[in-house]
């Protein structure tokens, strides 16, 4: 059956950047389509077509007809499936670039992450032109560095593309950040701060990460200074890791850490529970709740200038910090200490 033709296709549409993306279009006008693996809402005005990225007959049901192409989809990142990632996030790319060729669509947004230069050491006001990770953190940000660079590189004179590089997205709908904090509150396994916590991070509210987005897009075009460039987003506001998490916990419900335990006596513990992981992975499922990537990015510096994407596109945050946080604790009275997520 013909679909009608749509300014954007948002692929990932149905996750959380994806659907508060989708919402922000739509605000301003835009027809939307969604492409996922999987419905999680409905919108009258949004045409969603569902199936596998990885699928050639799944996408081309999908691409023709549209203008621009959001790319937010990727297998969750807190995942342990190093082949997932690959499938998804390399092969899956290559696909859709190519049949965004032969579709004749005209650009290509990727959600990159600022994490791509990141080794699991401190990085101060990184800027974009940092080499990649040359020892990636995870295989999730492995399969990232390699899919940023095979969108930038199909950047030609008649096929537009650029990326986004957000860093630790939080808002409403989070799956990842909020849910996974509060888990870990819950079990009482977050009395205790990694390091001296004074290491300044980014946290992104969602808004924010939106908006870059829909302006790399609405700038992205023939002879613009965007194609096939590489953009930080963040909220321009980095703030002490365990502040932040500190705020997060205590408005939910839990109780503040309290005691500080040594970064790298942490980080090798988790180095070592992860090689017990992977010895016994054959008999038994066991995933440690502090792996090496969540406790280095807990233990170190980490936040980026948005200086080009400044420049470049008139960026500056909508949504402040603290409005961020607020918002996103309201929102999330469920899993509220002692709230109906409590059972
Ligand atoms: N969250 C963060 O802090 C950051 C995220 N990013 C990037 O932002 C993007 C969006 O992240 P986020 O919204 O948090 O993630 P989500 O997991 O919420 O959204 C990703 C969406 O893509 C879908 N998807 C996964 N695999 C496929 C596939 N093969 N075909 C079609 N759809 C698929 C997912 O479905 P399912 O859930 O079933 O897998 C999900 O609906 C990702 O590219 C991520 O790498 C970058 C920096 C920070
Ligand atoms: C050690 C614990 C106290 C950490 C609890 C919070 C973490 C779950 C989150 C803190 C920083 C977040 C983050 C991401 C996921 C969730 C956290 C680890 C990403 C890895 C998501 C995908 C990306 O592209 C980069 C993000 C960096 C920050």
């Amino acid at each position: 059956m013909a679909i009608m033709d749509a300014d954007y296709l948002v692929i990932g549409g149905c996750g959380f950047l994806g659907q508060h993306l989708c919402e922000r279009l739509l605000e301003r006008g835009y027809s939307v389509r969604v492409f996922d693996i999987r419905k999680t809402f409905e919108n009258e005005k949004i045409t969603f077509i569902i199936g596998d990225l990885c699928k050639k007959e799944d996408l081309m049901a999908a691409i023709q007809g549209v203008s621009c192409v959001f790319h937010c989809a990727s297998p969750s990142p807190l995942s342990n499936n190093r082949e997932l990632f690959h499938k998804v996030n390399v092969e899956g790319t290559k696909l859709l670039i190519q049949l965004c060729k032969w579709a004749g669509v005209q650009r290509l947004v990727l959600t990159s992450s600022a994490s791509v230069v990141y080794e699991g050491k401190d990085i101060k006001g990184g800027h974009e032109d940092l080499p990649y990770a040359a020892q990636p953190i995870d295989a999730y940000t492995e399969t990232k560095i390699m899919q940023e660079q095979i969108v930038l590189a199909a950047n030609t004179k008649d096929f537009y593309t650029c990326a986004v590089r957000p860093h630790g997205i939080f808002g409403p709908r989070d799956p990842h950040l909020l849910p996974t904090a509060v888990d870990l509150a819950r079990r009482g396994k977050f009395k205790f701060i990694i390091g001296d916590g004074k290491n300044l991070v980014d946290f992104t509210y969602i808004d924010n990460v939106v908006h870059g987005h829909i302006l790399a897009s609405e700038n992205l075009g023939g002879g613009s200074v965007v194609c096939g460039k590489a953009y930080n987003i963040t909220n321009d506001e980095p703030i002490y890791f365990w502040t932040f998490m500190t705020q997060i916990v205590t408005g939910m419900g839990y109780d503040a850490p309290k005691y500080h335990l040594p970064y790298l006596l942490v980080y090798f513990i988790a180095v070592f529970l992860m090689l017990i992981s992977r010895l016994l992975s054959p008999f038994c499922h066991f995933i440690p709740s502090f792996t090496p990537m969540k406790v280095a990015l807990a233990g170190t510096h980490h936040f980026y200038l948005c200086d080009r994407a400044k420049k470049d596109m008139k960026y500056k945050p909508l949504v402040s910090l603290d409005d961020g946080i607020r918002k996103t604790i309201e929102s999330f009275e469920r899993l509220k200490n002692g709230g109906e997520g409590d059972s």
